[in-house]
This record gives structure tokens, C-alpha cells and sequence, in this order.
């Protein structure tokens, strides 16, 4: 079946928005707006070790989110990053399609948009490029972008830094949770772990106060990196709010996913967030999904857990499972 994509209604010009996309009334921006005068925290990587493993612990357990800077990724890859992906979404419409993802068949990398499940079930407005990136064995090359030819070049070099940061991040959450530097990545598959690229892509849209680019969720993974272009729209949840993430250049922005929230024992919370459209310009963001391999069995680390102060609050089991409970909305 041939699927609408966002980016082509988008071109067409309307000035309403199409009945499929208008989200209920208590979900709709306009009725649920960012509270004004809270900032996210961001946090320097250059400080002293101290200072650094002190504010991650802060941001992680009040937040499950914050903005990094002084990451050490540099600016001009994040650029490249940006041109390739912004080239890809501008190639003609049937260059697209021949990466056309097919998730109800198992076909989940590649091109995609998202169709309704049910017959109440709203659309999101957005269309998405989705592939794995880590570790090599599992990653197709053949359904990365071949245009721009220099996609697999920029995305590669993005990845080696993405690695590079987890690792530091990881032996940070590790120490703040009073842990040795190598637990958190060593539960989540050591050289194994996985990381999934998503490029986000939100065309304009005629009635963005209606809609929702992507709706309330928090993220599997572990950790997602994600690095936006300048126009905002991502909204965290925080003590009964949204708030806005606003644009900070070069900045990468850090979520805690539900698998920390999981091994931490709920110490580190897994953010609810949700993206909101615009309405004259194109958003676009590079999600990186850092997640353990589907084998991997995640539970409450025995290090955080006794029976008496600190007992469970989550089961175990392996990642695979939790994937298929949390896409099928069965209880964890
Ligand atoms: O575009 C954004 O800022 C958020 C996207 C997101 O939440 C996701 O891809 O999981
Ligand atoms: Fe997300």
C-alpha cells in the first residue's frame, strides 16, 4: 500500500489541517502549552570531573534530561550531519520511496512515516529515515542513503564521536550512581551495544497548534543523543509541565531512556517528552537510539537493590521482550 508522506501533503499548500492529524483537545499544543520561565539544565562537559558527575546526577534523577556542551564533537561534522540529512529529504519523491521502510512486515530501516493502527488512532506529522548505525555486524549499508554519496562517510564519522560520548556518559552515570566506571555499559552489551539513527523530519505544517510532530512517549534505549536543527519543538515533562527545549548551537541534547531507569532502579528517570510542529519552517533532528542487544537481560542492578530500603521496582528481562511489551502496550 502506497503511504501518504507528510512532506508531499505539507507542499500541497493546505490551509487546514487534515482531519486524521488534529490531535483530541486535551492532547492539542494550544490546550497543553509550555510553562514559561524554566529552563532545561545544561550542563559542560570541560568542568572539573566533580562538578560534571554531580550535575548529571542532579539532571538524570530530577530531569531524565539535559543539554550537553564542551562534548568535543565538532561543529563541522555536525553540519555535514545536518547537510546530508536536509539532502536526502530534498532528493525527488520516487529517490525516497526506493528506501521505503514496511514495519508490519518486519521491515523496520528505512524510509518511513507512520500509519494509523487503529481507527481512532492520530497521525503524527512527520516523516523519518531510520537505520541502524552499531556495532558493524548488524548494520546494512545497503539501505543507507546513497544520496548524497557522501552520506555513509559523515554518518560513520558521527557515529565514531556518538561511541566515544556514550562511553564517557556511561562511566559518569556509572560513578553518580557510586558505582566502578564500567557497570552501566557492561550490563547494556560492552562492545555490543547498539545505537539506531533516526532522522526526524517535521515539514511545515498549516495548523501546528492542533498537531503533534511526535506524541508523548519516553524512549527505550538506555541514552538517546540527539542533535536538532534551529528551529524548536521538543518539550520535556517535569513536575506536571512541558517544557521547552529552546536552541542552544552545537549543543547535544541527552535523554535518559527506559532502560537506565530500569538498571538504575528508578534513581534515573526516563523523560516523557513530545515534539510540536511549526508552522512556516522545516524541523529536522538526529536522534541516535543507544540501546542493548536484544539478548540482554536488564533488571534493577543487585548493587542498588536490598530487600529492605531499596527493593525492586522493576522486573527483569531481556530487551527483546521489553521492546515487544512496550510496542504492543502490554504492561511492563
Ligand atoms: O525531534 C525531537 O526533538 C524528538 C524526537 C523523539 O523524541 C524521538 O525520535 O524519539
Ligand atoms: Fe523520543
Amino acid at each position: 500500500m502506497k503511504k501518504e508522506r507528510v512532506q508531499i501533503l505539507s507542499h500541497r499548500g493546505l490551509k487546514e489541517l487534515p482531519p486524521q492529524f488534529v490531535r483530541p483537545a486535551h492532547e492539542q499544543p494550544e490546550n497543553t502549552k509550555a510553562i514559561e520561565g524554566v529552563a532545561v539544565p545544561v550542563i559542560s562537559l570541560s568542568q572539573p570531573h566533580e562538578v560534571v558527575v554531580n550535575e548529571i546526577f542532579g539532571a538524570s534523577s530530577e530531569w531524565g534530561f539535559f543539554l550537553i556542551t564542551d562534548h568535543g564533537v565538532p561543529s563541522s561534522l555536525i553540519q555535514r550531519l545536518q547537510e546530508v540529512g536536509q539532502e536526502f529529504f530534498a532528493l525527488p519523491q520516487e529517490d525516497k520511496e526506493a528506501y521505503a521502510n514496511d514495519p508490519p512486515n518486519g521491515k523496520f530501516e528505512g524510509y518511513g512515516t507512520k500509519m494509523t493502527k487503529t481507527h481512532d488512532e492520530k497521525l503524527e506529522w512527520i516523516d523519518y529515515f531510520f537505520h541502524v548505525l552499531s556495532p558493524s555486524p548488524r548494520v546494512n549499508y545497503e539501505i543507507w542513503p546513497r544520496n548524497p554519496p557522501s552520506y555513509r562517510e559523515v554518518t560513520e564519522k558521527y557515529k565514531e564521536e556518538i561511541l566515544r560520548l556514550t562511553d564517557k556518559l556511561l562511566k559518569l552515570l556509572s560513578e553518580a550512581l557510586g558505582l566502578e566506571e564500567k557497570v552501566l555499559k557492561s550490563h547494556l552489551g560492552g562492545e555490543e551495544i547498539e545505537l539506531e539513527m533516526k532522522i526526524n523530519m517535521y515539514p511545515p505544517c498549516p495548523q501546528p497548534q492542533l498537531a503533534l510532530g511526535v506524541e508523548p512517549h519516553t524512549d527505550m534505549s538506555a541514552l538517546t543523543i540527539l542533535v536538532p536543527n534551529d528551529v524548536p519543538g521538543l518539550e520535556v515533562w517535569k513536575d506536571g509541565n512541558w517544557v521547552s527545549v529552546q536552541y542552544l548551537p552545537n549543543a547535544l541534547f541527552v535523554h535518559v531512556g527506559d532502560q537506565l531507569q530500569v538498571l538504575s532502579n528508578g534513581k534515573y528517570r526516563s523523560v516523557l517528552h513530545r515534539s510540536l510542529v511549526n508552522k512556516d519552517r522545516m524541523r529536522l533532528s538526529w536522534a541516535v537510539f543507544i540501546a542493548p542487544p536484544h539478548q540482554a537481560l536488564i533488571g534493577p542492578l543487585a548493587e542498588l537493590v536490598d530487600d529492605e530500603k531499596n527493593p525492586a521496582k522493576f522486573s527483569t528481562k531481556t530487551f527483546a521482550e521489553y521492546r515487544y511489551r512496550k510496542f504492543n502496550k502490554l504492561p511492563q
